[in-house]
């Protein structure tokens, strides 16, 4: 008979002088072994507690009650149930202070209840199976889990007893974990279908695996449709090379010092009815089974945008006559002032200012004035090509930049503008209304370098205009 080693070194113990030559006492520790060649299928602590289920202090916690059975306590009962052979295991040392052999069942201190051990150990008898049963042991050791394992031999019954304490208390935790693994998963799965955003998440090759409501009912991104295809198939050809880089750069990118990895852009999305929308798109990475794959978040920002826009034309306008404001046009007019003299290029500016405007508000009001100064914009802005900057520098005097043109071409330029103004003929309410302006030019040169000294030049020269009798062009000296 090959026997378990644990046993052996059990049977070496039990019987120190040697195994008796007993029949019932071999087909006992028969029995035995099968019980002990089982036991070697006990699972290892990895496996009770997986990663999974929970980490940290629980984990460790698991894993220090690591189940070590062996070896079991043994009791060989004869047919009236007396105790022919006890051999204690480990859980049972405190009770290795008395005899138990020839005892009564009644008489061991392990043993929970001894009639319903008896019942067991009768029934035991008539059956061909091992009966098992748990009972909760009091001891000076605390409260300890007994799992008791009876079957019959020829001669009576043998009861293989084993704390199992450590290994019910895994269990319970594992237990534990795998419920707060189960509710987290719940809850993030809501959190994910009910956010008030609209999120989709990617495999590692760009399939979409999962969509959430928000998305469905607001984008009519219905899961259903987009399950399996590629996110790629939702973004505009022309924002595919962006989309493409920053998904890259989230799946294979280094960790932030905060712990994460996330970038949004603007997006043109496109859905499977051929909505398009321009979306703040976010990219976040996400580890699952050990690969890479990304979250997005996904925001209609049409309005939005449309709202910047119109902001910053309030901004940067003159609400009455549409022209750049004041401190637009000159922000503007120095940034091409000093990219026209890094390139070397020619650039031109004119001033401007309606002559005789205030007879204009005397005589037809300043409702008539505000008109007069909106269609004189309007006029302007039909000659001026798409490079030229028109500003309203302050009541009825305008400036035009000029970029790219010499100031022989500007004060050409500008004599147009005054042709076209002494031309025109404005009517506001039944009334026509006539206006000359005049205008200064000066262009970026040697002496003129700064958009202040060209300014200041172009100003000398509409006062040169003004004041040669008006309704006339006059270029600044050198
Ligand atoms: N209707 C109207 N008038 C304005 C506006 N801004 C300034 N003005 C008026 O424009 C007039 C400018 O008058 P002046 O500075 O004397 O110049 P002018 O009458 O054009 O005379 P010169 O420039 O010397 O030819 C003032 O009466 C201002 O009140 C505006 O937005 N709307």
């Amino acid at each position: 008979m090959i026997m378990h080693h644990l046993l052996l070194d059990q049977v070496n113990q039990s019987f120190p002088g040697g195994l008796p030559d007993n029949e019932q006492l071999r087909q006992f520790l028969f029995n035995v072994s099968e019980t002990y060649n089982n036991l070697e299928q006990v699972v290892t602590p990895e496996e009770w507690v997986p990663d999974s289920c929970c980490q940290g202090p629980k984990k460790e916690k698991a894993k220090s009650v690591t189940p070590l059975p062996f070896p079991d306590t043994l009791l060989l009962f004869d047919a009236d149930n007396n105790i022919l052979c006890c051999s204690l295991g480990k859980g049972f040392e405190s009770f290795a202070d008395r005899e138990y052999h020839q005892q009564p069942l009644e008489v061991v201190p392990f043993v929970h209840d001894a009639t319903v051990f008896t019942e067991v150990l009768n029934k035991a008898v008539s059956s061909e199976d091992i009966l098992s049963f748990d009972y909760q042991l009091e001891s000076s050791e605390g409260k300890q889990h007994i799992e008791a394992r009876i079957y019959a031999y020829p001669g009576g019954t043998v009861a293989v007893l084993r704390d199992v304490s450590e290994l019910r208390l895994a269990e319970s935790l594992r237990r534990d974990s795998y419920q707060r693994a189960k509710n987290t998963q719940e809850q993030l799965m809501q959190v994910f279908s009910s956010a008030p955003v609209a999120m989709m998440v990617c495999d590692e090759q760009g399939e979409i695996t999962m969509v959430n409501t928000y998305a469905e009912a607001h984008y009519g991104l219905m899961a259903e449709q987009l399950i399996g295809k590629t996110a790629e198939a939702l973004i505009s050809p022309a924002s595919l090379p962006r989309y493409r880089d920053l998904a890259e750069q989230v799946l294979t990118g280094d960790l932030n010092n905060m712990g994460y990895i996330g970038v949004h852009a603007d997006i043109e999305v496109r859905t499977p009815t051929g909505r398009r929308f321009l979306a703040e798109v976010g990219f976040s990475r996400i580890f699952y089974m050990g690969r890479p794959w990304l979250a997005h978040t996904f925001a209609d920002i049409t309005e939005r945008k449309r709202l910047e826009s119109e902001l910053r034309i309030l901004a940067s306008t003159d609400p009455l006559t549409g022209a750049l404001n004041r401190r637009q046009f000159l922000l503007n007019a120095e940034r091409e002032v000093n990219s026209a003299r890094r390139h070397g290029q020619a650039l031109s500016l004119v001033v401007m200012d309606v002559d005789w405007f205030k007879t204009i508000n005397d005589n037809f009001g300043h409702a008539a004035g505000d008109a007069v100064l909106k269609e004189m914009v309007a006029i302007l802005s039909t000659i001026l090509r798409q490079q030229d900057q028109l500003g309203r520098l302050g009541g009825e005097e305008f400036a035009v930049l000029l970029p790219g043109t010499e100031i022989a071409a500007a004060e050409r330029v500008a004599e147009r503008f005054r042709t076209c103004l002494d031309d025109a003929r404005i009517e506001h309410q039944g009334e026509v209304i006539k206006l000359t302006a005049s205008f200064g030019v000066a262009g970026l040169c040697r002496e003129y370098d700064q958009f202040f000294d060209i300014i200041n030049a172009a100003d000398d020269a509409l006062y040169e205009a003004k004041s040669r009798g008006r309704n006339r062009v006059a270029c600044a000296e050198l």
